[in-house]
């Protein structure tokens, strides 16, 4: 269905559906560095309406069951870490009916072999956790690991290469959540090549809940929309996000004129972007 109301419908029609976009997946009124080799849906779960679509009320019974499978994850990790969050705190972290899906199509891009065209460009998600189902076989999501863009290669599995398998993310929220240490949200990007359909669901705390950690913080305590509203802030003034080192409770130490030389030459691997959900 994905492919239906995707690659094979007119841009017109397209368009005219609730939740398109293309070049950029959420923050299409904020400023674009560089467009994305990438289209699709943007579905709320909260939303009451539940025929704006075909597709959106599909993807809304996909996103309930996803959102049932992030709250387990969230659960597990969060007693793996020892985070004591209780039952209420845990509820507010990961808020279920506050979570979205996108439904991504990128489009086939075989003109540029070098897969030097982006479908997504690098960033962190904002989400607590995001769980990616992605077309087997296809590839194109990567992930900075040692300064070096990996592929990620889902295990063969389920009904195809890598159909089947879901793939889940960290997100800052789990980042600030642990305090800092204790996990890290992956850097990531997707090349753009041959075509590829995706399927993400973002998982958020609930607007007004406070995240601190009980064993102490690299962040001051923040609530989620402190931070959204200080992505688009930075955002809309430089084109890019800053992320959680806006909320860190001591300043990072001033950086020396060489730092400075140094950064100004970093490479294209780190290159920062302003995306993702
Ligand atoms: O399409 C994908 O596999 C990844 C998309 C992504 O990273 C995002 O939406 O934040
Ligand atoms: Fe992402």
């Amino acid at each position: 269905m994905a492919r239906d109301r995707l690659s094979r419908a007119p841009f017109h029609d397209k368009q005219a559906q609730p939740g398109y976009f293309w070049g950029t997946p959420a923050l299409a009124a904020l400023r674009v560095r560089r467009v994305n080799w990438v289209e699709g849906f943007h579905v709320a779960l909260s939303s009451s309406s539940t025929s704006d679509s075909e597709l959106a009320d599909a993807a809304r019974e996909y996103g309930a069951h996803v959102a049932r499978v992030a709250r387990r994850l969230f659960d597990a990790l969060a007693a793996a870490l020892g985070l004591g969050l209780g039952a209420a705190r845990a509820a507010s972290y990961l808020a279920e009916r506050d979570g979205f899906l996108r439904v991504y199509r990128y489009p086939p891009c075989l003109a540029d072999p070098a897969r030097n065209r982006l479908g997504m460009e690098a960033h962190t998600d904002s989400s607590v956790l995001t769980v990616i189902a992605q077309e087997g076989g296809v590839g194109g999501l990567q992930v900075l690991h040692d300064g070096a863009w990996r592929d990620v290669v889902a295990p063969p599995g389920g009904a195809g290469d890598g159909d089947g398998t879901l793939l889940v993310n960290l997100g800052d929220m789990a980042v600030a959540i642990g305090g800092g240490d204790a996990c890290r949200s992956v850097r990531h990007r997707v090349a753009a090549g041959a075509e590829r359909l995706s399927l993400c669901y973002f998982a958020f705390p609930r607007d007004d809940a406070v995240i601190r950690c009980c064993h102490g913080s690299r962040y001051r305590p923040f609530t989620y929309a402190e931070f959204r509203e200080q992505v688009q802030a930075d955002i809309k003034a430089t084109g890019t996000k800053v992320g959680l080192d806006r909320f860190l409770a001591e300043a990072p130490p001033l950086k020396s004129p060489a730092d400075e030389a140094a950064s100004t030459t970093r490479s294209s691997a780190e290159e920062d972007s302003q995306i993702g959900g």
